[in-house]
């Protein structure tokens, strides 16, 4: 039988390893069948970021009271900011049978870890450190102290990566859509069990 709730996946990476990329690309191929969970954050916005299509962005108080009334998934704190996932869509989404997919940091994973414990963790890598250091300057999004301080986190997320299912790496953006797409289709032949339905049909258990 199909499962009939969709599948929570999960990706996780350093800053700058190119997770908003490789996510954009993913989601714009014809054939992709995932639905972007848009987190809340306090941070302000970067240059042509759109709100509720981007982030939901919000004050300080407007998260403290999301977080008093129960309205986030998991949430974290991250180099100064808040972010989190709103439950509604995700609940409600996956109660429709459809995939949906979250771009989060390694804390609020472990915390949808403990919530869904089914759910699919990915986590994206760079190359190499020195790549990793040269994507988050390149991008030139944050002064010179906040990209100290997200190269800080990055190595402490990097340490986190045995924790995930799988680990992709982002050398070419490409080729990492190519290994989540993979993934997820190789993720549903093993969840919907193929076998057991035909074992069934042909009366052998
Ligand atoms: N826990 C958690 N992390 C999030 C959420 N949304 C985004 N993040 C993560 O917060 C970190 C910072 O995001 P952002 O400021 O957009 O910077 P960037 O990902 O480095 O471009 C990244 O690791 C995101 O994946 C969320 O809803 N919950
Ligand atoms: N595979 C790749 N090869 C080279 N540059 C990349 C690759 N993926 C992303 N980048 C670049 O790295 C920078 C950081 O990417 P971004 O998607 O903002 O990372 P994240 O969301 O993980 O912080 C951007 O300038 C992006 O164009």
């Amino acid at each position: 039988m199909k499962n009939e709730r969709g599948l929570l996946i999960v990706m996780s990476g350093p800053s700058g390893v190119g997770k908003g990329t490789v996510r954009k690309a993913l989601f714009s191929q014809p054939d992709i069948n995932l639905h972007y969970s848009v987190s809340v954050t306090t941070r302000k916005p970067r240059e042509g970021e759109v709100e509720g299509v981007d982030y939901f962005f919000r004050t300080r108080e407007q998260f403290e009271q999301m977080i008093r009334e129960n309205k986030l998934l998991e949430w974290a704190e991250y180099v100064g900011n808040y972010y989190g996932t709103p439950i509604d869509y995700v609940e409600k989404t996956l109660a429709e049978g459809k995939d949906v997919f979250l771009e989060i940091e390694v804390q609020g994973a472990m915390k949808v870890r403990r919530a869904f414990p089914e759910a699919l963790f990915i986590f994206l890598a760079p190359p190499s450190l020195t790549e990793l250091e040269k994507r988050i300057m390149g991008r030139g999004t944050e002064s010179k102290e906040l990209i100290e301080n997200r190269l800080r986190a990055a190595k402490e997320e990097l340490e986190m990566m045995d924790e995930y299912d799988y680990v992709v790496e982002n050398d070419e953006v490409e080729l990492a859509c190519e290994r989540i797409k993979a993934i997820v289709i190789a993720e549903h032949c093993r969840r919907e069990r193929v076998a057991e339905r035909y074992k069934r049909m042909l009366g052998v258990e």
